[in-house]
């Protein structure tokens, strides 16, 4: 076990950020960015569209074509057109803010153990100089059933279970969807993907709430990353924006669209797609003046499975470029605590 791991979470994090929220303090220096490496400041978000791909018309090839576009630049897009209406969205988002709206007593009941990575707490800390994120959050494994930790499960609201199993499952029948139609879009047997995460793939649901924050010029949400997961989908909140895709070197705001769901592929999609569609490095900004939530559902192959570039996306104009990995979540988690690019490292020297 790496020693920073020992670094005690307490210390680094004297007062909750809830309780900074609401007295409007100057943050910590623990929260402030220092010098940033990516990207431009300035907000491009007009000259870079999200792209929006409406499901229900992932049958014709123009909007297949569309996707194909979509997710070998920005990586990203919105989805609309997946069968779930806005007022069921908002009944997905309303568990969520009742849960967040808890007494503090009553929260930690689900608390994250430290070096843990479910349950409800701030981001996991693995250095002493890491720059900490202005948000809680609420991790839960949803499947294989088999696998949940039901003690991290809220019982209050009384529906949270249930709302968040039934979310969890119509996402996962979209992805699914998504990810043949991604293979059909490369002119790829439907499964080449689909097929790499296996019966038994990981779902991991997580509830992000981002306090108002007094110094969003200082403080990220979320600090830029990219997902270690296959794909994840967000439902983002109905009003207050926050997200930001690097999207030609710049930070694109997400727009929120009441009924859309964000898609985003993580980079074991990069991997198995053998460099052809993207993991956008995203990140978080915070605002003085309203709280922000999000549910992010992330999608990744069982861990056991080997993973690699599909066969037929390789040939001599575009070698492999990565090698087989399995465990990608591990190899993710051990470059984060070091500092350095997880998809480096498991790329093909030239
Ligand atoms: O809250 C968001 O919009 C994004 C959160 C995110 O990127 C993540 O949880 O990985
Ligand atoms: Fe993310």
């Amino acid at each position: 076990m790496a020693r920073s791991l020992l670094v005690s979470e307490e210390k680094l994090v004297p007062r909750s950020i809830q309780e900074m929220s609401m007295d409007d303090d100057e943050p910590p220096s623990q929260y402030l960015v220092k010098g940033n490496s990516f990207g431009s400041k300035e907000d491009s978000s007009i000259l870079i569209p999200i792209p929006i791909i409406d499901v229900s018309l992932l049958s014709s090839q123009s909007e297949l074509e569309k996707l194909r576009s979509a997710l070998s630049s920005a990586g990203c897009f919105q989805a609309i057109g997946h069968g779930m209406s806005t007022s069921y969205l908002d009944k997905v988002r309303e568990i969520a803010k009742q849960f967040f709206a808890l007494p503090v007593e009553e929260k930690q009941k689900y608390a994250r153990a430290p070096n843990e990575s479910e349950g409800y707490g701030n981001d996991r800390v693995v250095s002493e100089n890491q720059v900490l994120d202005w948000s809680y959050r609420l991790t839960l494994r949803v499947f294989p059933k088999e696998k949940r930790r039901l003690a991290l499960w809220p019982e209050n609201p009384s529906d949270f279970s249930e709302t968040l199993e039934e979310f969890s499952s119509k996402v996962k029948s979209m992805m699914d969807y998504l990810l043949k139609s991604m293979a059909r879009s490369l002119n790829l047997k439907e499964g080449s993907f689909l097929d790499q995460f296996g019966k038994q793939s990981l779902l991991q649901a997580r509830v992000n709430f981002y306090p108002r924050c007094s110094r969003p010029d200082l403080v990220l949400g979320v600090k830029p990353h990219t997902d270690r997961s296959g794909i994840t989908t967000l439902l983002q909140d109905k009003e207050v924006e926050g997200l930001q895709v690097l999207i030609d070197d710049k930070w694109v705001n997400v727009p929120t669209i009441p009924d859309a769901l964000v898609v985003n592929l993580g980079d074991q999609m990069q991997i198995m797609s053998n460099g052809i569609f993207k993991s956008p490095m995203h990140r978080v900004v915070t605002n003085t003046k309203k709280l922000r939530m999000s549910i992010a559902i992330f999608n990744e192959p069982e861990p056991e499975n080997d993973i690699g570039p599909v066969e037929g996306l390789i040939n001599e104009t575009r070698p492999r470029l990565y090698r087989n990995v399995n465990n990608y979540g591990d190899i993710n988690y051990r470059c984060y605590q070091e500092g350095k690019i997880a998809l480096e490292t498991v790329k093909i020297a030239d």
